[in-house]
């Protein structure tokens, strides 16, 4: 189905045109670009705005409207001199308004004398989508308790003619209110940690894409609120922006690090009766993290088979617990360490990992304070910040001695899976 997209292009590559073409593609339905304004930003300002004539902006409009079915307009950045032709030429057609009045960063969009004729010709008959601070400069009143969100979502209904208005609450308590037909609809959330530009954007045009599906309007907010959570959460990277690229990338990097972790533990296998010894007692593990951090490992581990070795169960997301808080927190020093792997420890071995020129540190556990022992989880955090700290660079390996009940053990790191099972190549063969 296609959805209209009338909006401003971001230079920084993190909000307006290019995230709604995103969204809408990645939900599966055909984005219809009008550019409404170009503007000059990056992720920590806005520089400047150039308005799109109006003209121009009608002529794009006609261009798509007759030729595709269009089921739904996402109506992003505009100027005050773009709102009467943007109201004209969508006449009819089911409109998300998303009113972008200032930028995050504090550059002021839309002066008061365009918010008005915004409000006058353009939010009538729209699904509006203003977040608490657009809210109020629409309304004139204050929020500042979810009970004042429900009375200003009224507001843009009934006296200023909006078809509905889902006011966001992320500046608040992160729940969202949407007021549609005399009724009021909640919808919780929570903080989710992650880049936030370009989130009013993302929203608004994946409610405009799962109204185009057909969805009911109280439907359609909870699925693109949760969509937009998802963008935040998998957010990143050169445009310090939330992703709406997250699901397909995601799924794309879990099936990568799966088939790779998958060749890499069955090169170990064949390593079998030379690695047998070095197999700990608890059993082996070996993890791979995707760029979002997700981390795979064998499921019930890798263990001693007679005299070769053994994976019990297949390559799963979140297969291990202390390997993939070990290689979470090195990658908070070291982002590009992506896979490890648990040995037995013997001097033999630690010995000849610094022979081959890897990078050696170490923790001990008999130093870990008392507060982190009485948590329940902890140990491996702290001994690998330790052991990173004592090391003063990026260790390639990692050992502790063990405390009463604990077996002393090897970490061997590396960029990815392959690297890790050159290396354990080295260290085995080496150590005959
Ligand atoms: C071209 C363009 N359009 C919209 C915005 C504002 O994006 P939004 O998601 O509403 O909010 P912030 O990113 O400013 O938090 C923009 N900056 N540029
Ligand atoms: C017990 C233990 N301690 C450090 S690595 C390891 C083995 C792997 O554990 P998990 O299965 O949680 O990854």
């Amino acid at each position: 189905m296609a959805v209209l997209i009338i909006a401003g292009l971001d230079t920084g590559g993190g909000a307006g045109l290019k995230a709604d073409i995103e969204t809408v593609s990645a939900l599966g339905e055909h984005p219809l670009p009008v550019v409404s304004a170009i503007t000059y930003q990056n992720p920590d300002e806005v520089r400047g705005v150039f308005p799109v004539p109006p003209n121009t902006i009608r002529e794009q409009i006609r261009a798509v409207k007759g030729v595709f079915e269009i089921r739904a307009v996402k109506i992003g950045l505009l100027h005050g001199g773009a709102v009467k032709v943007i109201a004209e030429e969508t006449k009819g057609l089911i409109r998300v308004l998303d009113p972008v009045i200032a930028s995050s960063s504090g550059f002021r969009f839309l002066s008061p004398e365009d918010v008005e004729i915004l409000k006058r010709e353009l939010l009538p008959g729209s699904i509006v989508t203003p977040n608490v601070p657009e809210a109020e400069v629409l309304t004139g009143l204050k929020i500042n308790s979810i009970e004042d969100i429900k009375r200003v979502a009224r507001v843009l209904v009934e006296e200023l003619g909006a078809e509905a208005a889902i006011v966001k609450g992320g500046h608040l308590n992160f729940t969202d209110v949407l007021y549609w037909n005399g009724e009021v609809f909640k919808f919780s959330g929570e903080r989710v940690e992650g880049f936030t530009h370009g989130t009013g954007c993302v929203f608004s045009s994946a409610l405009a894409a799962f109204i185009a599906k057909g969805l009911e309007l109280p439907k359609a907010v909870e699925r693109a609120k949760r969509f937009v959570e998802g963008a935040i959460r998998f957010s990143g990277g050169e445009g310090e922006a939330v992703n709406p690229l997250w699901e397909l990338q995601r799924d794309t990097q879990r099936w990568m690090a799966k088939e790779d972790l998958e060749k890499a533990v069955g090169e170990l296998v064949k390593l079998g009766e030379l690695l047998n010894p070095h197999v700990a007692e608890v059993g082996t593990n070996f993890a791979l993290a995707t760029d979002f951090g997700e981390v795979f490992a064998v499921k019930g581990r890798i263990v001693r088979y007679g005299k070769t070795i053994k994976p019990v169960g297949p390559v799963e997301l979140n297969a291990s617990d202390h390997l993939r808080r070990a290689l979470l927190k090195m990658r908070e020093f070291y982002p590009e360490v992506r896979a490890v792997i648990n040995l037995r420890y013997s001097e033999k071995l630690i010995k000849r990992a610094e022979k081959l020129g890897l990078k050696v540190s170490f923790y001990d556990r008999r130093e870990e304070p008392e507060e982190v022992k009485r948590a329940e989880r902890g140990t491996m955090e702290w001994g690998i910040e330790s052991a990173v700290k004592r090391l003063g660079e990026k260790p390639n390996v990692i050992y502790h001695l063990g405390d009463w009940g604990k077996e002393p053990m090897i970490l061997v790191f590396g960029r990815n899976a392959e690297e890790i099972v050159e290396r354990i190549r080295n260290l085995i063969f080496a150590s005959q």
